[in-house]
């Protein structure tokens, strides 16, 4: 709808301004038709504006600090443009009438659909539901806003029942609530033994803790109320209300028990609304987002950024079943791109930890006094030789996965050599183990190494490393320590070992490295996989098997997609530990290097990575964060891991801007 703007689009007192909603109305654009909702603060009209349905709601103002509160309201209502929060369309901001006009929302709130209509959402509509809210919610705490009031009846439907958060009477900036909530404790001492809405907002049954104990109020007393809001369309049942639940919880309401009793039980019991039932259609992580969300410390309940992220992966997950579903029925072969859905490697990964095991050997292997690293250095007696100053950092994250495979190390400064340096990423498969292992055994192999060149030790040690696993593996067969003996958990390895100006890449599997040189992207690895020809026919040439499985070449029977890798023991030799390794001699053009699993390559390309690292603050950690966080959000379905190593020194200008 356009509706004319009268200029100046200001309120009365000029405080609230717009640039595309009209802040006032002639009289002849607007009708109230009949009363939909009298709530204590406003009536809500059915309305025509400029010839269309819309919802007119008109507050309530008796007093001065009702209308200031109208003018905040207004001012917040202005700036919000979302497509998951209800849309407001126009409001009349002079006297003698105040009002907002809304879009009007057919199917009316979801308390109403839920518990009128008595309508019980799929899992799909609840996640579709969840995951529009849960963006809003996104939306309004990245610009600062906290909403206080969630719940269904705050939730309005459309004609095909997509959720729009509103009633945004009680939502306050976050820069705010520090005076609000320092009001609310001042007055916490006035003897008035009940709730004064004023300081109590929100409604009882979605009030988090905090608010009930009128401490600071945060975005995450949102999330307390999000969490309480997805149980209740789950199922189906308003909060303590439930008769299967405990015996306290429906005493509560059904007895008439006092406000303050479900408060103190809520505060100081833990008490919480029955969760739904782990039926056989609702996903587990689900119930587990719901409870995190309603824990009772606020900085253990996810960010309502993690919460999208979640139920986007609960989401697709969801999806998954229904494909593998499909998928079962055409073949018994599973998809899983490195095939980790054929065993259930959580059952092992429990009963040996791998990680101590590659601590212990690597302890035991490479006594700390024996190092030849320095042998590597060969422009020792040139001073005017070139040498990278380092500043390095990593970001690591499971992402959509239920369980974390990868893991890494940065090892500046190796060995107390000032300008020796090594970096390393693991993405186990079948398990973590074999990652776990690795991270622990590399870099003493490489340290304990004889040879005089540093990329021979690295290849060596790569090699070394998946003997090692392999043999380790071996044995904890033979003491039937892992019983299965269809389980050969695996991992790639990409790392980077940089001595004075040279630096060494090695690499076995799908993680890669590039080298930002003058502004541009420059492979410093390439993956290997049973797409590529080469690899395909060097697999074959060494008696390996490879096929078309589901959706692309495969090593056969475990239907791998890389064709190297540190461990994977039923597919070796063909799938060899072997690296390929690529030297590079480092000048002042080479700006920073950058590591990854596939996690983050499958969803970012090399420019994109080099631009966006130029667009953030020149901190390595920050860096590998925002690169991991900028994949996860494209949608990568992996774990993901990203190491940033800078190469020369940034200035504090560049650091900050
Ligand atoms: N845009 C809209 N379209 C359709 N119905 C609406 C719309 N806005 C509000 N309503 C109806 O009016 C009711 C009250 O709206 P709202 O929650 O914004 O007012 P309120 O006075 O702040 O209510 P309370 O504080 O009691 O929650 C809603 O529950 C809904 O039934
Ligand atoms: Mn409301
Ligand atoms: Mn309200």
């Amino acid at each position: 709808m356009v509706m004319d703007i009268v200029e100046p689009n200001t309120c009365i007192r000029g405080c609230c301004t717009s640039e595309s909603i009209p802040l006032h109305l002639s009289s002849s654009s607007f009708a109230l038709l009949s009363p939909i909702a009298k709530g204590s603060e406003s009536v809500v009209y059915e309305a025509i504006l400029d010839g269309k349905k819309v919802a007119a709601k008109k507050p309530i103002l008796s007093t001065s600090d009702d209308l200031d509160k109208f003018h905040r309201h207004l001012q917040l209502l202005c700036n919000l443009d979302h497509p998951s929060v209800a849309k407001l369309l126009a409001a009349h901001a002079k006297p003698p009438n105040y009002m907002f006009f809304f879009e009007f929302y057919e199917s009316g709130t979801l308390a109403e659909k839920l518990h009128t209509e008595e309508w019980s959402p799929s899992v799909d509509q609840v996640l579709m539901i969840t995951l529009h809210l849960a963006k809003a919610l996104q939306y309004l705490h990245n610009n600062g806003i906290v909403h206080r009031d969630v719940k269904p009846a705050n939730v309005l439907l459309d004609e095909r029942c997509l959720p729009y958060l509103a009633d945004f009477g009680l939502a306050e900036y976050k820069k705010n609530l520090c005076e609000v909530n320092l009001q609310n404790w001042r007055s916490s001492g006035k003897p008035t033994g009940g709730f004064h809405k004023k300081n109590m907002v929100g409604t009882l049954i979605y009030m988090a803790p905090e608010i009930l104990k009128k401490e600071m109020c945060t975005e995450k007393s949102d999330i307390y109320s999000f969490g309480i809001l997805i149980n209740e369309l789950l199922t189906g049942v308003v909060p303590y209300t439930d008769l299967r639940a405990e015996a306290q919880a429906h005493t509560v309401l059904e007895m008439n028990y006092t406000e303050q009793q479900l408060t103190a039980a809520i505060v100081s019991s833990g008490l919480r609304p029955a969760l739904a039932e782990i039926g056989l259609h609702f996903p587990k992580s689900l119930l587990s987002l719901i409870q995190r969300c309603w824990e009772a410390n606020p900085s253990k309940r996810p960010s309502s950024g993690n919460v999208v992220l979640e139920l986007e992966s609960i989401w697709e997950q969801e999806r998954g079943k229904q494909h593998d579903h499909l998928l079962e029925k055409t073949s018994n072969y599973k998809s899983d791109k490195d095939g980790d859905s054929i065993t259930n490697t959580a059952d092992y990964r429990d009963t040996i930890n791998w990680s101590s095991q590659g601590e212990y050997l690597s302890k035991k292997s490479s006594p700390s006094t024996v190092s030849n690293v320095k042998l590597w250095s060969t422009s020792t007696d040139d001073p005017s030789s070139y040498v990278p100053i380092i500043s390095c950092g990593s970001f690591a994250t499971c992402g959509r996965r239920e369980s974390m495979e990868d893991t890494h190390f940065l090892m500046p400064h190796m060995c107390n050599e000032e300008s020796i340096h090594l970096f390393a990423i693991f993405d186990g498969h079948r398990g973590a183990a074999a990652a776990e292992f690795s991270a622990q055994v590399l870099p003493g192999l490489v340290q304990s190494s004889s040879s005089r060149s540093a990329g021979e030790a690295l290849s060596q040690a790569f090699v070394r490393t998946d003997l090692a696993f392999r043999h380790e593996l071996h044995s904890h067969r033979q003491s039937k320590r892992v019983s299965q003996k269809d389980w050969h958990p695996g991992c790639t390895a990409i790392a980077s070992l940089i001595v004075e100006n040279q630096l060494f890449v090695a690499n076995v599997g799908d993680s890669r490295a590039i080298l930002c040189r003058a502004g541009h992207p420059f492979a410093l690895s390439k993956a290997h996989l049973a797409i590529c020809i080469e690899e395909r026919t060097r697999v074959i040439g060494e008696g390996g098997r490879i096929e078309w499985l589901v959706d692309t070449w495969r090593v056969a029977p475990a239907g791998l997609q890389v064709t190297r890798s540190i461990g994977d023991d039923d597919l070796k030799p063909a799938v060899t530990a072997e690296p390929e390794i690529s030297e590079t001699i480092l000048s002042a053009d080479d700006e920073f290097l950058v590591m990854a699993s596939d996690g983050l390559w499958d969803v970012v390309n090399d420019e994109e990575v080099i631009g966006i690292i130029r667009d953030t603050v020149k901190e390595p950690s920050m860096c590998s964060k925002r690169l991991a966080t900028e994949a996860a959000e494209r949608g990568s379905g992996d774990n993901i891991t990203v190491i940033v190593v800078f190469l020369r020194p940034v200035s504090t200008a560049e650091r900050i801007y």
